[in-house]
């Protein structure tokens, strides 16, 4: 029987790509998305702030709370773009752009910025990670195949230490992580997060070095996404946003939701419980005003550890607080015109864990990003201003004092000082512009066995009382970029 009633809950951007994908194969379906809070989509936050400098210079700075671009390589996103015409309204950092190529470490005990080579001629201009760098990946293919018998998983800590040693994983394997897990790679699995690795592992009978050279073309699947002319142009393209930033996206799945007679979208619907029917199809939706809503089909688009909290006894699913979150502290700066650039250009630098590992007595930074490198024509209004964003917390404890903006332009100026002092020890300029929000558990982390333990989840949602009339996805499912998640959306009830 197809669905009749769907309720999708989460409101963020798996939800409300869920309802969109959902009411275009369903179309005689009614549809339901239910959001706790007062507004939708999820972490993805922009807004435009109104800056000044003290000599009147004006400007409309666009900000992101939570991710700000996107990479080509998801179709599914492309799809969604060409799906709600946002064409027009794209903003690529092309491929050759520094804000593409140079990406810098801030490297603990060694003074300024570090670059990370981007090309094989470009070792030559990055002579301190190179010579980390060029010695792993020449030895590591002639190093014995050292996969432990038996283990389907590990930390990609473990995985690049036994591969390419200990400095290697530390100094650039943990930085990675913090830039997209914001977390300690020691407890990260590495086949949830980095399969690619494992699989050239694979390929390179123990190599990964060798694997990555064996690496086939893979079969191009764009005929099954109907992306328009949008792949053309972001072929360019190492990322991209659109001119009002990424909240684009969840504005516009909302305007078509909202003229779609066979959806709802309800704010500040809270769930307090999933009872699936015992003698009949479907399952019950509890919402905390009293209301009981009947859905044929449901989509949990929330966090694992918030579903385990509406579920029955009898509907009770394995592994659902397994994994922990990450938190982070996004702090949004805007710097004034200034004589001396702020930065160098590139896409911003990342911290590695420290030696010691994550001292409570640490700075808390995480890393930083240029905005205005790459996402600079978002901006109107006089130039020259300077957008970027810190990002601290995840491993490290972070409390007020980290945030305080004395504290966090003094670790700035810190990092960035090379430059400073290279043109007359200037000073970092105040900033016109200053906020610090803090994202508890905004991203979900995959710890060693999530793979396994996802298809033992899906296994158990297929058979017991839910009868595969409960679907569960999302970050905390399938992977935490905006493209995992709404490919995720596109896939779901493709059973029903
Ligand atoms: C709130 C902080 C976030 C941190 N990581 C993510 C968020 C939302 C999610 C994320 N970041 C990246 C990826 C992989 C790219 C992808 O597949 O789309 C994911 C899933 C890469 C990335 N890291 C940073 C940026 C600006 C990007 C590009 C994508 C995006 O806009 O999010 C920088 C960065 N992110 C985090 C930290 C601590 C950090 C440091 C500079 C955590």
């Amino acid at each position: 029987m197809p669905p009749s009633t769907i309720a999708v809950i989460g409101g963020g951007i798996t939800g409300l790509s869920s309802a969109f994908h959902l009411s275009r194969r369903f179309p005689q379906a009614s549809i339901i998305l239910l959001e706790k809070s007062s507004r939708d989509g999820g972490w993805i936050r922009s807004r435009r702030v109104e800056v000044k400098d003290s000599h009147g210079n004006k400007a409309e700075i666009l900000l992101e709370a939570g991710p700000r671009s996107l990479r080509p390589n998801s179709k599914a996103i492309l799809e969604l773009t060409n799906l709600l015409h946002l064409t027009s309204s794209i903003i690529t950092t092309p491929k050759s752009s520094k804000a593409a190529k140079d990406r810098f470490l801030h490297i603990p005990g060694r003074p300024g910025l570090t670059r990370l080579p981007s090309s094989p001629l470009s070792l030559l201009s990055t002579p301190y990670a190179s010579s980390i760098l060029v010695p792993s990946i020449l030895r590591e293919p002639i190093r014995r195949a050292n996969r432990p018998k038996d283990a389907d998983d590990e930390s990609v800590s473990s995985l690049l230490a036994r591969r390419f040693g200990h400095k290697l994983e530390r100094i650039f394997g943990s930085a990675l992580v913090h830039g997209i897990y914001a977390a300690d790679a020691r407890a990260l699995s590495v086949k949830a997060t980095f399969p690619i690795l494992l699989e050239a592992e694979e390929r390179g009978r123990g190599s990964i070095v060798l694997g990555m050279l064996k690496a086939g073309s893979k079969e191009s699947d764009l005929q099954q996404y109907d992306v328009g002319d949008v792949q053309s142009l972001v072929n360019d393209a190492a990322v991209f946003s659109f001119v009002d930033g990424l909240g684009t996206i969840p504005k516009s799945l909302r305007e078509y939701l909202d003229k779609s007679e066979k959806v709802t979208v309800r704010t500040n619907a809270v769930v307090t419980s999933l009872r699936p029917k015992l003698n009949a199809e479907g399952i019950e939706v509890d919402l905390a005003n009293g209301e009981t809503l009947s859905a044929s089909h449901v989509v949990s688009a929330i966090p694992l550890d918030r579903l385990e909290d509406l579920l029955p006894s009898h509907g009770a699913l394995p592994h659902l607080t397994t994994n922990p979150m990450s938190s982070v502290t996004v702090v949004n700066i805007v710097f004034p015109p200034s004589k001396t650039p702020i930065h160098p250009p590139g896409f911003g630098y990342l911290i590695p864990r420290p030696v010691g590992g994550y001292s409570r007595r640490g700075t808390g930074f995480l890393g930083t990003v240029f905005d205005s490198c790459s996402l600079g024509a978002q901006d109107t209004g006089a130039p020259g201003f300077t957008k970027l964003t810190v990002m601290l917390g995840g491993p490290y404890e972070i409390t007020p004092a980290h945030t305080k903006i004395e504290n966090v332009l003094a670790q700035l100026q810190h990092h960035l000082s090379p430059i400073h002092h290279r043109i007359g020890g200037a000073r970092l300029p105040w900033p016109v512009y200053f906020e610090a929000m803090e994202h508890n558990e905004c991203i979900p982390l995959p710890l060693v066995g999530h793979v396994r333990r996802m298809e033992e989840l899906r296994a158990a949602l297929k058979t017991g009382p839910w009868k595969g009339k409960l679907e569960v996805i999302g970050a905390s499912v399938d992977g935490v970029s905006v493209g995992d998640c709404v490919e995720a959306a596109r896939k779901v009830g493709r059973d029903w």
